[in-house]
């Protein structure tokens, strides 16, 4: 078996494009363009390259980016403020806080200060929350993508075994929650997983979302499966490759997604829809 690919990019691009229509409508009907306002601390070359991406796409589809590049010294009091500034501010519809922040300044306590109805990173525990109570609203932007991406294969999730490789706040947790509301039978694996192998092996549906290439052997994939790989490794020959080893487990998956062009764009593009979603429902 060779496993179809699933082209994030060309869903991304496709998102992007009927987002970019919907924005030209309200335009035209005299409606307020959605607002983005996109904050960077620090200078960490990925993250720079990620909110690059971000404000790009923003201007694309034709949304107001707002863009806060702070300094590694900012504090968490002046970050705080700027915060509170944007959630005042009506020309905003969407706040994002690029992570990681510098370790002087608590995460939990920077998404906590955004609020719920501004949060287009889905992040607020609210949002979390709204999510496991199978009332999602502002979805976490990587996995809302990923069940785009899954969804985009026809294959019905109700009853799949899927399992969840890496359990970070941003993908993993609310990775779990989303297949969970898609109807599968959801194993989040971790640090303290007993016999990983035995898990990966029955997985229908395979996520992964650990930093480390090659983690996954191919070998370990079922054959048949759906393998999501989240991981974004850079290797010192500046080839960019994911967290699965990718060639074998081609040869068994039915469905894979490819690193570059499967995940992280799907990210940048759940973004913008979130961006309109809290733009037409907390703010028009
Ligand atoms: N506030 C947030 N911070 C972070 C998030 C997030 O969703 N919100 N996620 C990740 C990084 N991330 C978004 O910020 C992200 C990662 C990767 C991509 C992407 O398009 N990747 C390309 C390859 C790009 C490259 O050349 O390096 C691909 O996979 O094709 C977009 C966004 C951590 N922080």
């Amino acid at each position: 078996m060779t496993a179809q690919l699933i082209d994030g990019k060309a869903i991304a691009q496709s998102i992007r494009q009927q987002l970019k229509q919907k924005v030209a409508a309200r335009q035209a009907a005299g409606q307020r363009i959605p607002g983005l306002a996109v904050i960077l601390v620090g200078a960490d070359p990925a993250s720079q390259v990620y909110v690059g991406s971000k404000r790009k796409a923003c201007e694309e589809v034709g949304f107001i980016s707002r863009s806060y590049d702070l300094p590694e010294s900012t504090s968490e009091e002046e970050l705080l403020a700027l915060i509170d500034s944007l959630n005042e501010d009506a020309a905003i519809d969407g706040i994002l806080v690029q992570l990681p922040l510098p370790e002087h300044i608590k995460e939990s306590k920077v998404i906590e200060r955004i609020r719920p109805d501004k949060d287009v990173d889905g992040f607020h525990p609210y949002n979390v929350g709204r999510l496991a109570q199978r009332i999602p609203v502002l979805r976490s932007c990587t996995p809302m993508g990923i069940m785009t991406l899954i969804k985009s294969t026809g294959i019905d999730t109700y009853g799949l075994d899927a399992v969840v490789v890496g359990a970070s706040n941003i993908v993993g947790r609310p990775m779990t929650l989303e297949l969970l509301l898609a109807g599968c039978t959801t194993t989040t694996c971790h640090r303290f997983t007993k016999d990983l192998e035995d898990k990966v092996s029955r997985a229908d549906l395979l996520v992964v979302a650990v930093g480390k290439p090659g983690f996954i052997p191919g070998s370990w994939i079922k054959p048949g499966a759906i393998v999501i790989d989240v991981g974004i490794n850079r290797l010192d020959s500046g080839r960019l490759v994911g967290d699965v080893d990718f060639d074998i487990a081609c040869e068994r998956a039915s469905h894979i997604t490819p690193v570059p062009g499967g995940v992280g764009p799907m990210t940048i593009a759940s973004l913008l829809e979130n961006t309109l979603f809290a733009a037409e429902q907390y703010h028009d």
